[in-house]
């Protein structure tokens, strides 16, 4: 297949679920969330003691990479940004595209600011003019925090959005994710696509579960094995209220190179 037509297949693939997406099933005071993850054949997201893997090959990559392009925002924990110092912009799109490329907003979930301040995330809008600076998510125990104090990050170019009401924290100062995601509606954010990892994955799930937060849930499936060193998405998640398990709907597969890529509703 050429590159060209990797780029339309993702087009194409985005626009046949985003029926799903578009589905009037969610709640108008919170962004449409678009939950994603790359892991192996064996549910693994990163390898030994969360090492990041190159899981996606090249086409399921492009997906990846559209999908960026078309959501306002791109959420991901600090645990991800101190782990793999991602970009999380659109590098891979179909040539004299460029001009129309539009990168999402990254933003961070990061209770206690502990990102750090020569990331990725911070130093390339610097050069890169059109990647934007992050936002920054934090709850009331960063106030506390010994480690990175808001203003530095302010005068970085990043912009802090604290969660400071006691409602809108868990005791511990970690933000709750509806009211998060009510915080960004209003800043401007009508779609927001979540790459990870292990405990935002975890957080959207539980939550959709009380509440329908997710609107389509997007998995890439790449024929690797990891093995049981590796860090899987739901290593940590109990399902409470009786549930065996979460059983997906409107599930819907395409191959792309030697992967598969899977979207469904949670
Ligand atoms: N294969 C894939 O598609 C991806 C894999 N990853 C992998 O995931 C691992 C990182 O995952 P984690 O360590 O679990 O970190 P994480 O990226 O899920 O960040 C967790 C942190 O986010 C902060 N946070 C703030 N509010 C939160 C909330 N409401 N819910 C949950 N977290 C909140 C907390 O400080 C928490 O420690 C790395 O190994 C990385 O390589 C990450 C993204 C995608
Ligand atoms: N789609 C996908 N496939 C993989 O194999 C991955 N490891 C990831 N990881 C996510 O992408 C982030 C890196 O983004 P940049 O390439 O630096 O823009 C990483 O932090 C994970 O969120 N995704």
């Amino acid at each position: 297949m050429t590159n060209v037509n990797k780029y339309l297949k993702a087009k194409e693939f985005w626009s046949r679920i985003s029926y799903i997406h578009n589905t009037d099933n969610s709640l108008p005071e919170i962004p449409k969330i678009t939950l994603t993850f790359a892991q192996s054949i064996d549910g693994k997201i990163s390898g030994k003691n969360s090492s990041q893997i190159l899981l996606s090959g090249q086409d399921s990559m492009i997906l990846t990479h559209h999908l960026r392009s078309v959501h306002d925002g791109i959420m991901v924990g600090v645990g991800t940004v101190i782990n793999d110092n991602p970009k999380l912009n659109v590098r891979l799109f179909e040539p004299g595209t460029e001009k129309n490329i539009q990168n999402p907003q990254p933003i961070v979930l990061d209770s206690k600011l502990r990102i750090p301040e020569n990331c990725a995330l911070i130093t390339l809008p610097k050069t890169n003019k059109l990647s934007k600076y992050p936002w920054i998510v934090c709850g009331h125990a960063a106030d506390t925090s010994k480690i990175k104090e808001e203003p530095i990050l302010e005068e970085l170019g990043a912009t802090v959005i604290k969660m400071e009401k006691p409602e809108c924290c868990l005791s511990t100062g970690r933000p709750l994710i509806k009211h998060v995601l009510n915080e960004l509606k209003k800043r401007g954010m009508d779609n927001i696509m979540v790459e990870g990892g292990s405990n935002v994955i975890q957080e959207f799930i539980r939550k959709h579960i009380e509440e329908r937060i997710v609107n389509v849930l997007v998995v890439t499936i790449a024929p690797v094995i990891v093995g049981g060193d590796g860090l899987g998405a739901t290593d940590s998640l109990s399902l409470k209220g009786g549930l065996n398990c979460l059983k997906l709907k409107n599930v819907d597969y395409e191959r792309f190179g030697d992967d598969i890529v899977m979207a469904s509703e949670l």
